[in-house]
């Protein structure tokens, strides 16, 4: 068996698509522009490239961008205040932070201070209760892209032995929570899960998000499984790669995410699509 590719990449070019002509209608009837502030403290290369691809996007599909970025030395009292600025600017619908922030800044505290209204990144605690009590408002972007494209396999969630390696509060929290509101028979694995290969052979669908090349092999993949590979890691000949072994996943998984190109640029859609939605109800 060779793997059917979820190609990320295209799903997130529709995705836009259908934002920028909602945006063109928004424009016709005299509304302002979704506005999205994206914040980056410091200067982390890869955070670099993705508020660099983040601000991309706002162009292509006519949002407003307002790009804060500041030096690694701001304060966090200077951050807390910036976010209080925006929390009353009509302008902004969206507000994002990008993580990681530097050690001085605590994170949650600066979560916390987005109003749960613009934030659209998912990660306030409110919105995270609303997506654990099944009335989701702004979800988490990569386990909702994530979303996305396991629709577009046509595959019926409901019932399917679903296993997430890795607990952040970005990917795996969420994503399991997600699979559960899809009625997924759902298992968190963990740097303390006891045998981690037989809980991925077990499952219909495995979702990885750990930060560590190539960490699932591919002969633990049940064949004819759904693979979503969530990492993206830099290798030291500048190449990226994920989590999962991906050829010789590929050779046993019925769908695959690649990497680059998988789900990346749906966390950068589903953004996009957060925004608009914060905009359309204002
Ligand atoms: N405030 C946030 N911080 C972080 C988030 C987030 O959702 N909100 N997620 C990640 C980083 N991230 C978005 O910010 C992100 C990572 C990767 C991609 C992406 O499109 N990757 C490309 C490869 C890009 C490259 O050349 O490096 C791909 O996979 O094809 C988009 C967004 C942590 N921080
Ligand atoms: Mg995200």
């Amino acid at each position: 068996m060779s793997a059917n590719i979820l190609d990320g990449k295209a799903i997130a070019a529709e995705v836009r698509a259908e934002i920028k002509a909602q945006v063109t209608e928004r424009l016709e009837q005299d509304q302002l522009p979704p506005g999205l502030a994206v914040i980056l403290v410091g200067e982390n290369p890869a955070s670099q490239v993705y508020v660099r691809n983040k601000k991309n996007a706002c162009k292509e599909v006519g949002f407003a961008d307002f790009a804060y970025d500041l030096p690694a030395s701001t304060t966090q009292v200077d951050l807390l205040a910036l976010i209080d600025e925006l929390n009353e600017n009509p302008e902004v619908h969206g507000i994002l932070v990008q993580l990681p922030l530097p050690d001085h800044i605590n994170p949650e505290t600066v979560i916390e201070r987005i109003s749960p209204a613009k934030d659209v990144d998912g990660f306030h605690p409110y919105n995270v209760g609303r997506l654990a009590t099944r009335m989701p408002k702004l979800a988490p972007c990569t386990p909702h892209g994530v979303m996305t494209m396991l629709a577009k396999t046509g595959i019926e969630l409901r019932g399917l032995n679903a296993v997430v390696v890795g607990a952040s509060n970005i990917v795996g929290v969420p994503m399991v929570l997600e699979l559960l509101n899809a009625r997924a028979t759902v298992t968190i694995c963990h740097s303390a899960t006891k045998d981690l290969p037989a809980k991925v052979a077990e499952a219909d669908l495995v979702v990885v998000g750990v930060g560590i090349p190539n960490m699932v092999k591919g002969d633990w993949i049940k064949p004819g499984a759904i693979v979503i590979d969530v990492g993206i890691n830099r290798l030291d000949d500048g190449s990226l790669c994920g989590d999962v072994e991906f050829e010789s996943a590929k050779a046993r998984a019925s769908w695959i995410t690649p990497v680059p190109g998988g789900v990346g640029p749906m966390t950068i859609a589903t953004l996009l699509q957060n925004t608009l939605a914060v905009a359309q109800a204002s």
